[in-house]
């Protein structure tokens, strides 16, 4: 049987190398595309909406979500559980629609282990000074903070090799569209494969 499912992206990389910036961006053109909205022990911020940017929860409801395997992947980041709900994703890409995650490195690691078939990401800093900067401007972390993710950066970017695309994060209409054209080649590969497969069956 061709694989009519949709196809799961995800873009991932070090803290601080633009992830969100990217995704965001890349939402407010690409239409094609199923976002999924993960779930989070953090607090909301101001200007963010229960349900659009992630889905809150309390710790016990995500340790729940964890028990019931409920979760596609998760990871602790920055003392707060971030996880992937696991039947949007499946349920989205059975129905033939793409699905795309924006994660940290950890889960993306997870996410590898149940769909190797996923196309994976990996979002990279011009230099190790730009991310350092870009987490500094951020100011969201203390500078003790800032090494600590200096560090596990470093860590990060060795898992790289497990990914199928690096992208440079110079300039985000850059890496934008880096990422759309990594989305589109992944169709037209689909498609040919389609073509082939049918060409085998008609010539049985
Ligand atoms: N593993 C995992 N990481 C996630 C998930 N959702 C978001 N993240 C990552 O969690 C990190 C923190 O996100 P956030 O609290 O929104 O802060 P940000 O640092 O301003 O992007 C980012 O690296 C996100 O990519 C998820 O479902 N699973
Ligand atoms: N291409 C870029 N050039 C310069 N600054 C960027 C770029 N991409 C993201 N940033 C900035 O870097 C910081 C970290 O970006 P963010 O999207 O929060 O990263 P992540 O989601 O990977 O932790 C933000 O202040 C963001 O505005």
């Amino acid at each position: 049987m061709i694989d009519e499912k949709g196809i799961l992206f995800i873009l991932s990389g070090p803290s601080g190398v633009g992830k969100g910036t990217v995704r965001k961006r890349l939402f407010e053109k690409a239409t094609d595309l199923q976002y999924s909205i993960s779930m989070t022990t953090r607090a909301m911020r101001p200007g963010e909406t229960d349900g659009v940017d992630y889905f809150y929860k309390s710790k016990e409801e995500f340790e729940n979500l964890i028990e019931q395997n409920e979760l596609l992947e998760y990871a602790k980041y920055v003392d707060n559980y971030y996880g992937t709900p696991r039947k949007y994703v499946e349920e989205t890409l059975a129905k033939g629609l793409d699905v795309f995650l924006e994660i940290e490195v950890q889960g993306a690691m997870q996410v590898k282990d149940n769909f190797p078939e996923g196309v994976f990401i990996f979002l990279f800093p011009p230099s190790l000074d730009e991310l350092k900067n870009r987490i500094v401007n951020r100011g969201t972390e203390t500078e003790d903070l800032v090494l600590n993710r200096l560090k596990e950066a470093r860590k990060e970017i060795e898992m790289m090799d497990a990914y199928d695309y690096v992208v440079v994060n110079d300039q985000v209409d850059h890496a934008v569209a880096k990422v759309e054209a990594i989305i589109q080649s992944e169709h037209l590969k689909r498609e040919r494969i389609a073509k082939q497969y049918k060409k085998i069956l008609e010539a049985e």
